[in-house]
């Protein structure tokens, strides 16, 4: 087996770095190392390093850095057979490392290379605008894809990155989406039946519980069971929207009469206006009204390296 890193040295506000140097000092084995020049690149290297996979010699590609590089990996190399795919943790938010297995410590490593021992999962797949779209935590519309993006393309956030506290800006830009965003209307369809939902501020399809940074929005999904969790947030206050955000971080929001969820493995999204959208809270984009959306999950479809 080859080992491949990925560095994306801009993850953590550079904490990916420093993770990395603490690792490769400590290192026995024979690895690459692929360091990610701009956004989007970690999806190309790790299509590259994949295609080098045989069955005689396997290729691991670990990503360093946060649910962006992750996904990217998983983007590009999820499909490809001989392919096992493992993390160092080393993002700001990290909801990765909270659903899968990653790797803590150097001896953690040499003992997968070691013993070569994975686990299998599933992903999902969302097909936007023709094209399919993987995703390993969640894939979701509304209220905290705006908060994302409105975060992510923000001058505050990039100053206050440069002291380590970007995170510390995410409040305003709740408040912020808090008094902007319109609640939407959004059908549902899954097993032949059709759900229309009023007012809605949020709808998640969860592979596995944690999103947001570690809110446990779906605390029963799990990563091999063939199914994917649905969560519609709808018809609710600002002030409780505020106070399902609070509560989420216990997974105590399921009690909430406007939090509905459902487990499924095929659903279509269909929006009355133009939502913002994210996988694993990457890829924020903007989806015109009366798109659909069909997400499907495939069972076992990739092999993490643990
Ligand atoms: N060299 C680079 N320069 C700028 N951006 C990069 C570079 N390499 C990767 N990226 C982009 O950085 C973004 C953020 O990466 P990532 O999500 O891993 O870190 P994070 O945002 O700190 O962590 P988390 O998503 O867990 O909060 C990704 O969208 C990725 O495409």
């Amino acid at each position: 087996m080859r080992v491949h890193f990925i560095l994306n040295p801009n993850a953590g506000n550079g904490r990916a770095k420093k993770r990395w140097l603490q690792f490769n000092q400590q290192l026995s084995f024979p690895y690459e190392l692929h360091e990610t020049q701009y956004v989007g690149h970690t999806f190309i290297l790790a299509q590259d390093i994949a295609k080098l996979a045989t069955k005689e010699l396997p290729v691991c590609i670990v990503a360093i850095g946060g649910d962006g590089t992750v996904h990217e990996v998983l983007n590009g190399a999820a499909n490809v057979e001989n392919v096992y795919i493992g993390a160092i943790a080393a993002g700001s938010g990290n909801d990765f490392a909270r659903g899968y297995t990653v790797f803590a410590n150097v001896q953690q490593l040499e003992q997968f290379v070691a013993t070569i021992e994975t686990t299998v999962h599933d992903y999902g797949i969302a097909q936007i605008n023709g094209a399919p779209k993987l995703f390993v935590n969640n894939f979701g519309v509304g209220f905290d894809a705006l908060v994302a993006n409105t975060a992510n393309e923000s001058q505050l956030k990039k100053k206050l990155n440069k002291w380590s506290i970007g995170k510390l800006s995410y409040p305003y830009f709740v408040i912020y989406a808090l008094f902007t965003f319109k609640p939407f209307q959004l059908n549902v369809k899954q097993n032949g039946n059709q759900q229309q939902f009023q007012n809605v501020w949020f709808a998640t399809v969860s592979n596995q519980p944690y999103f947001g940074g570690g809110m446990n929005i779906s605390p029963k999904s799990n990563t091999s069971d063939g199914k994917l969790e649905v969560t519609v947030v709808s018809n609710l206050s600002k002030w409780k929207l505020l106070f399902l955000f609070g509560s989420v971080f216990f997974a105590k929001h399921t009690r909430l009469k406007e939090v509905y969820q459902f487990e499924t493995t095929a659903l279509e999204l269909e929006f009355s206006d133009s939502v913002m959208a994210h996988a694993d809270g990457e890829n924020q984009l903007l989806l015109e009204s009366n798109n659909k959306i069909a997400i499907t999950v495939i069972e076992k479809a990739w092999q993490l390296a643990k």
